[in-house]
């Protein structure tokens, strides 16, 4: 990261947060979803997410819209009613479905970075570390492994990668960090390093055939 006089300018203009649309039992898990978005705002990153305001999701996209940085929120339209996502801070982007949703909030980033979260969280980060293995994108993955939150997942891809099952350079694409502050530096550094089985260039062409604009609202 490059300081210009007081201003902290990231490698990142805009970084996607997966996360809990749960708060989860430990005020450590929520305390670390308002000092991931402090960390962004400090660097003068902003926030891509899943929308709404429930669980880890409202905490992180709070801190960001307060810090005074730009959210967008992409929700499903089957996901709009408040009762399932709660009010959303800054901008909305409706989408047709929750594929599309992956795709955008994947367009719209310059890296991907998990909290602890559910069965949603795991699709989202798997599929991203999924499309950097294959080249679709070079953009870096981490998680915060808050209080040792993702050593399991972790020791399971490593498993994976002893059975021969993960290659050992594919493993390099996740990285952790106990801390935001440490997990975004990493991220600035990361070096990508894939096989490069897709093309970047197919995978756009297939997303625009795909998805075709859909309409946004600000807020
Ligand atoms: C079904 C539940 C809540 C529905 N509301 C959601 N609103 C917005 N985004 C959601 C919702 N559920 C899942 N997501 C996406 O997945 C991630 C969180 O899922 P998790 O299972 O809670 O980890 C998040 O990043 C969203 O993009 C009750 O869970």
């Amino acid at each position: 990261m490059e300081t210009h006089g007081e201003i902290r300018v990231s490698k990142f203009k805009r970084v996607c947060v997966f996360c809990g649309s749960s708060p989860g039992k430990k005020t450590s898990y929520q305390d670390a979803a308002i000092q991931l978005g402090n960390e962004l705002v400090s660097r003068n990153i902003d926030l891509v997410y899943g929308g709404g305001s429930i669980g880890l999701m409202g905490l992180v996209s709070q801190a960001v819209h307060d810090g005074g940085r730009h959210v967008i929120g992409v929700i499903p339209k089957t996901l709009m009613p408040r009762e399932l996502t709660g009010e959303t801070v800054g901008e909305v982007k409706a989408v047709a479905d929750m594929h599309q949703r992956k795709a955008e909030m994947a367009k719209h980033s310059d890296a991907f970075i998990a909290l602890p979260g559910g069965y949603g969280t795991l699709e989202e980060l798997l599929e991203v570390i999924t499309w950097a293995q294959l080249g679709i994108h070079d953009k870096p993955v981490g998680l915060v492994n808050v209080d040792g939150y993702f050593n399991s997942l972790l020791s399971f891809i490593d498993k994976a990668v002893e059975e021969g099952f993960i290659s050992p350079n594919a493993r390099h694409i996740i990285v952790s960090a106990s801390t935001s502050k440490e997990l975004v530096k990493k991220l600035e550094d990361y070096v990508p390093c894939h096989e490069g089985v897709a093309s970047k260039l197919s995978w756009q062409m297939e997303q625009q055939l795909a998805y075709p604009e859909e309409y946004n609202i600000s807020r």
